[in-house]
Formats: C-alpha cells, structure tokens, sequence
C-alpha cells in the first residue's frame, strides 16, 4: 500500500450507471467515517449549468469558459449532501434522465474533464475519502489504496433504475430505461477521455445477485484488511 494520507486512505469506486455506486459509496462512507464525493454530481451540474446557458455539447471553448466560472461544492448535513452549482442548490436538477444523457456526452469533451480533474484531486487529497465516477481508480486517483470496479448485467441496471424512476412518478417503460441504460454505457466506455474501464488493481464485484447489504459488507471487510496491512483508519 502507497503512504497512508493526513485523513486516511483514498477509497476508489468505478462502475457504469445503475450498479449501486451513490447507494454504496455512502453506506461505506457512514461505516468508515470517512466523506463521499458524487464525481458524477459534478458532472451533471456542469451539463445542466451548460444546458441553462445553452452552450452546445461540442463547443469545447465555450465548456471551457464555463468550468472557469463555475463553483461546485457540496453541502453536508448529517445524511444529506447537497450539490451546489455557484451557491445554487441543484441536487434535484441534476438528477433527471434527459442531464443524464447529455452529462454522458458532456463528460467526454477535454476542457469539462480537466477541470473536474483539478477539482477532484483537491476534494480527495488529504485522504479519509471515497469518491465514485467512472475513472476514480485509472486517471482521478491511480495510486488509491483500495480500488472496486462494480457492475451488474445492463438488464439488471434499468430495472433498479425503472424501479427508481416509477417511485417518482416518472413514465418510462423497463425497455426504454434498459436501452438508455445501455446507450450510457457505450458513450462512457468508448470515449476517448479517461473512458469508463476497470483498473487492473481494482477488486470487482458483480452486483446483478447480490443485497446492497451484501456488497457492503464485502466492501467494508476488503477496505478493513488493507488498512489493517499498513494503512491507517
Ligand atoms: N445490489 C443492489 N440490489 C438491488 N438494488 C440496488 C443494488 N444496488 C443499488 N441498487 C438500487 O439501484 C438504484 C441505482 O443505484 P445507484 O444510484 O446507487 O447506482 P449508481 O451506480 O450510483 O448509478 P449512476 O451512476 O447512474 O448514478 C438505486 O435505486 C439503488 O437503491
Ligand atoms: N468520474 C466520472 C463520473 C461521471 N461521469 C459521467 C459519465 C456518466 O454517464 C455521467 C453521470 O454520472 P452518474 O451521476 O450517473 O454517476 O457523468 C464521468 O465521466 N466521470
């Protein structure tokens, strides 16, 4: 294990859209004491920040400007966290399917991923952390301490996500959320920027048949024994 930092160590958790990352980086980060950082909020606060100012998915100059001028941070309190563009409490915004599919296309122009890089490095430096994104483990942070790539069959994906959206009240067929599903992976794993993919040192864990109790403990127990291999909690 590299250097433990001031806090603790680096937690890494990558995965594609429906796998259970948000769900289990904040049990773990509960368990642990440690803070959660939602990279994909950032994203999606960039993408509707840039919807809003109607700048188009491909204009690199105009994305760039953008991150310039925008401040994302994040608002704890006790089990909430809020996500915060310019002051702006954004969180439910941000989660609708239509910021979900243009945050996919947005997140693969250079300018948009360069500046949520600086900004994710200075969030997670001082360790005690866990971030989860799509390239935590392989570009955000490579020398993380523990690393998880977690998946489930796309199948599996959209009915939690179909599941989801019916509670809100939200119309969709399982067939449509399934298809977007997996339209969204092949833009995050084709792209040329940081694309979606598993670290060779990451632990991965399919989720399609198990609990979200059962991939905590498993997570919990992996991140216990690094620590107790020469890290520090
Ligand atoms: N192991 C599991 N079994 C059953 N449901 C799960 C499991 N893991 C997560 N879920 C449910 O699946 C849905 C999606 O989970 P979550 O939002 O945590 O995924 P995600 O990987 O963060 O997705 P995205 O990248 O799109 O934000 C949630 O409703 C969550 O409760
Ligand atoms: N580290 C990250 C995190 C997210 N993205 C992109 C790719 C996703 O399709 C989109 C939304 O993420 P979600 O909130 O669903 O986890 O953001 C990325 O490229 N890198």
């Amino acid at each position: 294990m590299s250097a433990v930092r001031e806090n603790g160590v680096i937690v890494a958790i990558d995965g594609p859209s429906g796998a259970g990352k948000s769900s289990l980086t904040k049990l773990l980060a509960k368990r642990l004491g440690y803070i959660h950082i939602d990279t994909g909020a950032m994203f999606r606060a960039v993408a509707l920040s840039a919807k809003r100012a109607g700048i188009a998915s491909d204009d690199d100059k105009g994305l760039a400007e953008l991150c310039q001028g925008l401040e994302i941070s994040f608002a704890r309190d006790g089990e909430t966290c809020r996500v915060l563009a310019n002051g702006e409490d954004v969180s439910s915004e941000i989660r609708t399917e239509e910021i979900g599919l243009l945050t996919s296309t947005i997140s693969a122009r250079k300018p948009v991923r360069q500046a949520l890089l600086e900004m994710q490095r200075r969030m997670g430096a001082k360790g005690g952390v866990i971030l989860e994104g799509r390239d935590i483990g392989t570009v955000v942070f490579p020398d993380a301490e523990v690393k998880f790539f977690l998946s489930a069959s796309a199948e599996e994906r959209g009915r939690r996500r179909y599941l989801e959206l019916a509670a809100r009240g939200e119309s969709a067929t399982l067939e449509e959320t399934i298809a977007k599903v997996i339209q969204r992976d092949r833009q995050d794993e084709g792209r040329e920027h940081a694309p979606l993919k598993q670290a060779e040192d990451a632990v991965p864990i399919d989720s399609t048949s198990l609990s979200i109790e059962q991939v905590l403990e498993l997570m919990e127990r992996t991140v216990k024994e690094r620590l107790a291999q020469g890290g520090k909690g």
